[in-house]
């Protein structure tokens, strides 16, 4: 049996203001640090180990990853980070409070921009996107570079980083660990249970919880759990769905 741990970064700064991140550099909080801790203890206790770590080339999820493997005396495993697994490009909302979105355009309109498998936001003007110029993606193509990304989008550049990097290293008896993003974990998790496009809408991720995956030697998925306090977990779920809607 194989198994594959998912971590999306823990609380970051944009998080905490309730506003759209995507491709924006935005680091932890504290509490954002403490909950990447807390994964790696719970990983450490439930007897897990990795010997290699991939990542996105944002700094919330690199940091995360660096605290998980700090708490699991892991520093030393090799780590590559890609850009294919880069947080959802969030185009024009990029930077906007989710709840101030939502009073203006809708909770409807605002959900089917979050979670809509196919509905990208407006684009971003190129001077104003944050990663035009920005040498950690120097390795792009300027086409490659994305004005604004549905889950669709994503799925279309995270599926094909499964299928040359991460299953290859999966199936070759690696034990691997990801730190991501919500929608690009979420587009992850959409092809591995083979999730529908019109069910993807209702599933979200927490922060800095340990998703683990275990698969039979042909990586079919035999089941999924998070690590941690069932109740806590579900809490965290219904925040970052509610994220979306206009206050009372
Ligand atoms: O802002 C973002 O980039 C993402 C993840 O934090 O938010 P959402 O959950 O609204 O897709």
């Amino acid at each position: 049996m194989h198994k594959l741990v998912l971590i999306r970064h823990g609380q970051s700064q944009w998080n905490l203001e309730n506003r759209f991140s995507g491709w924006a550099d935005i680091d932890l909080t504290e509490q954002g640090v403490a909950e990447a801790r807390e994964a790696g203890q719970l990983l450490k206790q439930a007897g897990f180990s990795f010997d290699l770590a991939h990542t996105s080339r944002l700094t919330r999820a690199v940091r995360t990853l660096w605290h998980v493997q700090d708490e699991m005396d892991a520093m030393w495993i090799p780590v590559v980070t890609d850009w294919r697994l880069n947080e959802r490009h969030y185009g024009g909302l990029t930077g906007l409070n989710k709840a101030e979105t939502a009073a203006r355009f809708g909770d409807e309109q605002v959900k089917i921009w979050r979670r809509s498998y196919d509905t990208p936001p407006p684009p971003q003007d190129r001077a104003e996107n944050p990663a035009v110029g920005d040498p950690r993606y120097a390795d792009l193509a300027p086409e490659q570079i994305p004005d604004t990304e549905c889950l669709k989008d994503t799925v279309e550049r995270v599926l094909p980083y499964w299928h040359e990097s991460l299953a290859p290293a999966i199936k070759a008896g690696r034990k691997v660990v990801v730190a991501a993003h919500g929608n690009s974990l979420r587009a992850l998790v959409k092809y591995l249970d083979n999730i529908s496009d019109e069910d993807i809408v209702e599933l979200n991720i927490p922060n800095g919880v340990p998703l683990v995956y275990e698969f039979d030697d042909e990586l079919r998925p035999l089941r999924h759990y998070y690590l941690g306090d069932a109740e806590a977990i579900a809490a965290k779920l219904a925040a970052v769905a509610n994220q979306g809607k206009a206050k009372a």
